[in-house]
């Protein structure tokens, strides 16, 4: 049986103060569900919202790392930085980072192996653009960025991988894949996981949907037998909207 997760990907939202704020409204539901809650905000605001978590079952995330534990790489923040302030998880390879900070499939490993090494569980994003989908190219591309994402990584790791399916023309556009139409790229992903490290441990992962998740659509989506949970981006900035999602 998989733990469903919801995640709220902050993006580059929030101030420190608003940060806190904000989590101060939703921090009492995770107590309230079975569903794994975790919020994902900017580096700056970790140390204190990790502190305002104290005692709550809502889980805290990064949304980038560097795979190096220090060294000359300016603005870069080391797993070893994250460790220390306690977070659980860490987004990687989000198509916005793949789409305007050259973040690749190579560097999308070397975090993702970085991430387990250290404790922290990666939330790997995936995805094809609207062109790729419409070309029908979106199975091949996807197959791709999992079997790079996830090269070198031992079976037992893998448990460890939440992977976020997020068609990019979803993201932020109003426009969500239909619930079944997710659900069979998401089906199609544990195939690829199936395929590479055997039913036993594909069974195990979770596999997220990400784009355009609001109120409105997630007992739809949630409701699916592959989609394990979402990651939500413009929807986990209000609590009322985030609390109504993971009270789904
Ligand atoms: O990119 C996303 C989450 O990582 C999705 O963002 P939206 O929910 O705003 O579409």
């Amino acid at each position: 049986m998989r733990t469903p997760i919801i995640a709220g990907n902050w993006k580059m939202n929030k101030t420190i103060s608003e940060g806190v704020e904000l989590v101060n409204k939703i921090k009492d539901v995770a107590a309230k569900t079975d569903v794994e809650v975790v919020v994902c905000v900017p580096f700056v605001s970790l140390d204190a919202i990790k502190k305002e978590l104290e005692g709550t079952e809502v889980k805290l995330g990064a949304q980038n790392m560097h795979w190096e534990e220090s060294g000359a790489f300016t603005g870069e923040i080391s797993p070893l930085m994250l460790k220390e302030i306690g977070i659980d998880y860490v987004v990687i390879g989000h198509s916005e980072r793949r789409q305007y900070f050259n973040e690749t499939d190579e560097t999308v490993n070397k975090k993702i192996k970085a991430a387990i090494a250290h404790g922290i569980n990666p939330i790997v994003c995936v995805g094809e653009t609207l062109e790729q989908r419409e070309n029908g190219e979106e199975k091949e591309v996807v197959n791709e960025q999992v079997l790079k994402a996830l090269e070198d990584v031992e079976a037992e790791d893998v448990k460890k991988v939440v992977i976020a399916y997020e068609p990019i023309w979803a993201i932020g556009t109003g426009k969500t894949a239909s619930s079944e139409d997710a659900n069979e790229m998401i089906e199609y992903i544990r195939s690829t996981i199936e395929g590479k490290y055997g039913v036993d441990i594909s069974e195990e992962v979770r596999i997220q949907y990400g784009g355009s998740v609001k109120p409105k659509n997630v007992t739809d989506i949630m409701n699916q037998p592959d989609i394990d949970g979402a990651l939500v981006g413009g929807a986990s900035l209000k609590a009322e909207d985030f609390t109504d999602i993971v009270n789904f």
